[in-house]
């Protein structure tokens, strides 16, 4: 039996060290790229990504770049030219969108059009795993598993981390407990660790539910200031006690909780989202400025704990027809869905409004 780390392992490593600025190399071929998260890039770091290759370019989401007022010849990112004067000033600027009305001039940007873009694209899929900004430097450099090597770099196939965003979602059971909750007190907590190395996730279970009958359930999102801090910009936080409130009066039904923060970018990019909206945007162009879709969560992972906890069919509640779509397309029958509305408060008008408007919800 061998002590390497597999692909999983590799890719889940490579997630941590861009999280800590450590570049990560992808090889296709022999030839390959060294990549680096914007976010956590250092100056010195930067230096020697440049004298790795003439052709190092911040990559960025179409999304980011429609701000930037960059050309994005590959579709959905762009590759910027990076200027002899392409400091980590510029780099940050170019990736982080709280200054962009104070120095609306970045440009003009020189967007690469030649050569490939798969690897590109690759480490911002790979920054997107790590939460962290959508922008990454990319390096092309022709022996990959030499620069790996002479650097002490987490050296990753890029066929592997490709496969690997399409690969099946497995959730380990780890443990459950009995908690019982002042608002549904037969409850139980489990807890379920993905394979792949990303965040854990739980499920409320309350009562006994009928394996074999469509459950009272909701899919909740983690949101860190509404369910805990209350905050009144969104209605996470009474969402959450009343789906626990009427499961409770049931006494039945099965709460997802997932780790899936800010709509799946993470706390760090949430405030900076709400700090755009400090500065006027609503949460859907908060999100594109940032470079990030309106929803960038996997809603595969509620579907497979559904499956894990034995559950085929659901009466879901929510107000969002995508996850009711979503659930129906990952085989999970959705027989009824069950409306969630309450936390309207005057915070939060603007931001339920949007919702509505932009991204379909019902009101
Ligand atoms: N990116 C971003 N995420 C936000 C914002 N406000 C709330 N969230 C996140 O949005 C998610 C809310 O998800 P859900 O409670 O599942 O809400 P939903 O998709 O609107 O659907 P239902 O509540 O089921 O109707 C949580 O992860 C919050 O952290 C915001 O302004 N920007
Ligand atoms: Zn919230």
């Amino acid at each position: 039996m061998s002590l390497h780390p597999d692909t999983t392992d590799l890719i889940a490593r490579a997630r941590s060290d861009l999280r800590m600025g450590v570049p990560v190399v992808l090889r296709s071929g022999t030839a390959g790229a060294v990549l680096a998260a914007a976010e956590t890039l250092t100056a010195p770091r930067l230096a020697a990504m440049q004298g790795l290759s003439p052709d190092t370019a911040l990559v960025i989401t179409k999304r980011r770049a429609e701000t930037l007022k960059a050309r994005a010849y590959d579709g959905d990112i762009a590759r910027i030219a990076l200027g002899g004067a392409a400091d980590l000033g510029w780099v940050r600027a170019v990736s982080e969108p709280s200054g962009d009305l104070e120095t609306p001039m970045k440009g003009p940007f020189t967007s690469q059009r030649e050569g490939r873009a798969d690897l590109h694209r690759l480490a911002l899929r790979l920054n997107k795993d790590a939460r962290l900004l959508p922008a990454a430097l990319v390096s092309p450099v022709e022996d990959a598993a030499a620069v790996a090597e002479a650097n002490a770099l987490t050296l990753l196939d890029a066929d592997d981390v490709a496969r690997g965003a399409e690969s099946d979602i497995h959730l380990d059971l780890i443990v459950s407990a009995r908690v019982p909750l002042s608002l549904a007190p037969q409850a139980r907590l489990y807890v379920f660790r993905p394979r792949d190395g990303a965040e854990e996730h739980y499920v409320v279970e309350v009562g006994a539910p009928d394996r074999d009958a469509p459950v009272l359930a909701r899919l909740h999102s983690a949101c860190f200031t509404g369910d805990l801090l209350g905050s009144l910009k969104c209605d996470c936080g009474p969402q959450l006690r009343g789906a626990l409130a009427q499961m409770g009066a049931e006494q039945h039904g099965i709460l997802l909780y997932l780790n899936q923060e800010g709509r799946g970018i993470g706390l760090a990019n949430k405030m900076r989202a709400y700090s755009l909206q400090d500065q006027g945007f609503d949460t859907v162009e908060a999100n594109h400025r940032l470079g990030f879709e309106d929803d960038e969560r996997d809603f595969r992972i509620g579907a497979a704990l559904l499956r894990e906890m034995g559950f085929g069919a659901v009466r879901l509640m929510t107000n969002n027809p995508a996850k009711i779509a979503m659930m129906e397309r990952m085989g999970i029958d959705v027989v009824e869905r069950v409306p969630l509305k309450v936390g309207q408060t005057s915070e939060n008008a603007a931001y339920l409004a949007t919702k509505a408007l932009k991204s379909g919800h019902l009101l």
